[in-house]
């Protein structure tokens, strides 16, 4: 399997002809327990895959409802290697992958080799690491290329041509179209080139293209995966999960695949 196996997961699901939805929750909101039950939930929504956030004290890319989030989630004493525990308790009970959100920081502290055999315990298909610059990503591919766990890789609005090559050739599982210039958070409108870029992306791309930032509504998540392959939603799934508003949830997911 390797690798292939996330990109293999979406790629089956479009042929079901579905616009791909991928939330993200941030671990240990609400405590350790719920993260269960959250995923659970988020499974019988029909999502394609769900991205899990380790709560990190300088989340750069986060903005304030996500950085809230965090911050709750660091006080109710959430911690790399307890949210990996976790994951790796009710693997068995899982449907659909899980790509885990995390700092670079985090994984250096904890060990870049001793973190890829966690995760491949804890059955997680996929990574994100925002602040690592693929000049960097040696750091943790070397390791990564012994393992079936795809690394991500995200391309912004302002990336050069050839980054946004390069970026395309190598991601792995999927790759991640940032929608807007800022940090993550709920937006009203999208920059006029969104759609331009999203195309040119699917062009380039060989594993599917999710669009990510600013998305909280199903309106706006279908006029993006039009464009593209599906969406990833954050910061309105968050602040839903924390007022407890799941039927709201269940319906923005089912109103926009
Ligand atoms: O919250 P938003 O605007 O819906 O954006 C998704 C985002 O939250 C999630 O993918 C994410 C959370 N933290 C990140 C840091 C970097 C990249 C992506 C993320």
């Amino acid at each position: 399997m390797g690798k292939e196996k996330l990109a293999n997961h979406l790629h089956q699901l479009q042929n079901e002809s579905k616009n791909l939805f991928v939330p993200y929750i941030m671990a240990g909101d609400g405590g350790l327990d719920k993260l269960e039950q959250n995923i659970q939930f988020l499974q019988n929504c029909g999502v394609a895959a769900i991205e899990v956030g380790v709560p990190f004290s300088d989340p750069v890319a986060d903005g304030p409802t996500i950085q809230n989030a965090g911050k709750r989630s660091l006080e109710n004493g959430t911690t790399l290697t307890a949210v990996l525990q976790k994951l790796e308790l009710f693997k068995a009970k899982r449907t659909v992958p899980i790509i885990v959100m995390t700092y670079i920081n985090l994984i250096y502290k904890y060990g870049v080799s001793r973190f890829a055999k966690s995760c491949v315990q804890a059955g997680i298909d996929g990574l994100i690491i925002p602040d690592l610059p693929i000049e960097e990503e040696k750091l943790v591919t070397d390791v990564l290329n012994q393992q079936s766990i795809a690394l991500i890789r995200l391309v912004a609005l302002t990336s050069s041509k050839d980054r946004i090559k390069m970026l395309a050739n190598r991601s792995e599982g999927f790759l991640y179209a940032v929608t807007v210039t800022g940090t993550t958070g709920e937006r009203t409108a999208y920059e006029k080139k969104v759609k331009t870029y999203l195309y040119q992306l699917k062009q380039q791309s060989p594993v599917p293209v999710l669009a990510g930032f600013g998305i909280s509504t199903s309106e706006q998540a279908i006029e993006l995966a039009s464009y593209c392959d599906g969406v990833i939603v954050g910061s309105k799934i968050v602040d839903l999960f924390h007022q407890g508003k799941t039927a709201e949830i269940k319906q923005l997911i089912q109103t926009s695949i």
